[in-house]
């Protein structure tokens, strides 16, 4: 696929699905003034390009610990994370940055866009580093969030949905292999949540990436093929 096609021009024909992402058997615990309480405990899941699913669970239960080690942000204590069959928890942090950068966009909770840097340049800046930039798609993309009029100013002079909506921008700019996002439409208004949920299910079509998302919402879970609840350390089984 070339990345100098907008989202319609680049979608191509059903390929055979591949495993993108097997976690397994995988432990996490914190220390905490009580002792180290086991948060993950022993979870098993996988996800296959072009496949989307939700992954719900009570407060506390362990998705952003989850969504964390799966992009390299935590280690686990033990466990295996096959991201396009390398093992995640395995590689130098060489090898993780390395990931993150090419493979894997993460939106989270917090915005974490960079304050010295206007949202054009925000928007463009993962893509840029992974020599993905394409300025047809982040035009298409910076339309359908609604930014054509902030691309001037600086994260600090946004709103909470603003700032969500351009770290949204940034994390599709890249067209990832792997699209992880906790909670990505917490400080949106219900029609902008659907019109991330849209535009995030065709980037999935258009690209086969994958599409893990945390969300406490029963309502934008069910747009997405699959729902699986962390609870009690590990995934229910459907
Ligand atoms: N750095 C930390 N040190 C100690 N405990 C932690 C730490 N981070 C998370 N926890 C604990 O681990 C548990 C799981 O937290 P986590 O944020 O993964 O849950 P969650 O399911 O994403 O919750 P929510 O839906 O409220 O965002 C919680 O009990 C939390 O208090």
């Amino acid at each position: 696929m070339t990345y100098g096609a907008t989202i319609e021009d680049a979608r191509t024909p059903a390929k055979a699905k591949a495993q993108l992402l097997r976690v397994s058997r995988l432990r996490k615990s914190y220390a905490t003034p009580q002792g180290p309480v086991a948060v993950l405990r022993g979870v098993d899941l996988t996800l296959e390009s072009g496949e989307s699913m939700a992954l719900m669970g009570e407060s506390g239960s362990g998705k952003s610990t989850l969504l964390h080690l799966i992009g390299g942000l935590d280690t686990a204590e033990a466990g295996e994370i096959l991201i396009d069959g390398a093992d995640a928890t395995r590689l130098s942090d060489a090898g993780r940055a390395a990931l993150r950068r090419e493979t894997l966009a993460v939106v989270f909770q917090q915005f974490n866009l960079i304050p010295s840097l206007t949202v054009r340049a925000n928007v463009a800046f993962q893509a840029r580093l992974a020599g993905r930039f394409d300025p047809a798609w982040t035009d298409e993309l910076i339309r359908r969030l609604k930014l054509e009029n902030l691309l001037e100013r600086y994260p600090e002079q946004l709103s909470g949905g603003q700032q969500q909506r351009a770290a949204i921008g940034r994390a599709l700019a890249v067209r990832p292999r792997l699209l992880l996002a906790d909670e990505p439409t917490g400080n949106l208004d219900e029609a902008t949540a659907d019109e991330f949920m849209a535009l995030a299910l065709d980037v999935v079509a258009a690209t086969g990436c994958g599409f893990l998302m945390v969300t406490h919402s029963e309502r934008l879970a069910a747009k997405l093929q699959r729902q699986v609840r962390l609870s009690a350390g590990v995934i229910d089984r459907p």
